[in-house]
């Protein structure tokens, strides 16, 4: 088996608007490939600025080129908020991404804003399970979880990703796909996430981060000092690929 520092590839661009097309590719020709390898895309999405960074794929080439009937769209982590809360992760996708591209509205797994936080990760996590047994969602043949294609990740200036923030007992999930927390220390506080297992099961994964917010976390996970502590988003190790997408700002201390 490779070693993880194999499957991980940092690239810094110059420019924000750089990343969003060297990114719109990078999606675009992942799409074709599992979707003729599969049938099928699933792909999830993250929160905060990762949609804006994703806007070249709703625009030429892309818009008319990218298989968008093949696709199937998740959230690594939802807020537990009505879902046209000026919160909600799938709002926020919907606005700047969904609505615009035609993904089949039955191909989008959006979180059961009636249920609580406890039972909308359950129900979320029986979702998934339903789409493992059809087939459209792959398995891991190496831990049995869920394998999604890809996942498009942004990381916090505290180095959390999805809903996994840095001393939370959450980060030890072994078993669940899918889990609650009710005291997350960015607002709002009650939300569902995927857990390590999950996310390190997927095929791709694409850490997206760009601008001054996070100079300091991408030091510290990609810088030559060994931390005593891992943050959370150096315990990201998906199965095939690990590809970083900075630019030179986020990097900029790289590059002292
Ligand atoms: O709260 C969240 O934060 C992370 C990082 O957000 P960003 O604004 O720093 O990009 C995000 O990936 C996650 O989905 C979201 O719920």
């Amino acid at each position: 088996m490779a070693d993880q520092n194999d499957k991980k590839v940092v690239k810094v661009y110059a420019t924000e608007e750089d990343v969003a097309v060297s990114l719109a590719k990078y999606v675009a020709d992942l799409s074709a490939k599992f979707a003729k390898e599969r049938g099928s895309f699933t792909v999830v999405l993250s929160g905060g600025y990762l949609i804006d960074t994703i806007r070249k794929l709703t625009l030429p080439p892309y818009v008319d080129s990218v298989e968008w009937s093949k696709w199937h769209v998740f959230w690594v982590d939802e807020r537990v908020v009505p879902k046209n809360h000026v919160d909600s992760n799938y709002k926020l996708a919907f606005d700047g991404f969904l609505s615009k591209v035609p993904i089949p509205s039955g191909q989008v797994s959006a979180i059961n804003d009636a249920l609580s936080a406890e039972g909308a990760a359950e129900d979320y996590q029986t979702g998934l399970k339903h789409l493992v047994d059809t087939g459209v969602l792959a398995k891991s043949s190496v831990t049995g979880f869920p394998k999604f294609d890809l996942m498009l990740l942004g990381m916090g200036p505290d180095g959390h990703v999805a809903s996994l923030f840095p001393g939370h007992p959450l980060l030890e999930e072994k078993e669940k796909w899918v889990t609650h927390i009710m005291d997350s220390p960015k607002p709002p506080p009650q939300r569902i996430t995927f857990t390590f297992p999950v996310i390190n099961s997927s095929a791709y994964i694409a850490m997206v981060v760009c601008g001054p917010g996070e100079v300091d976390a991408v030091y510290k996970a990609l810088g030559k000092t060994e931390n005593p502590v891992l943050l959370p988003v150096q315990r990201v190790t998906p199965e095939e690929e690990l590809k970083w997408f900075l630019d030179e700002v986020a990097a900029s201390k790289l590059q002292e």
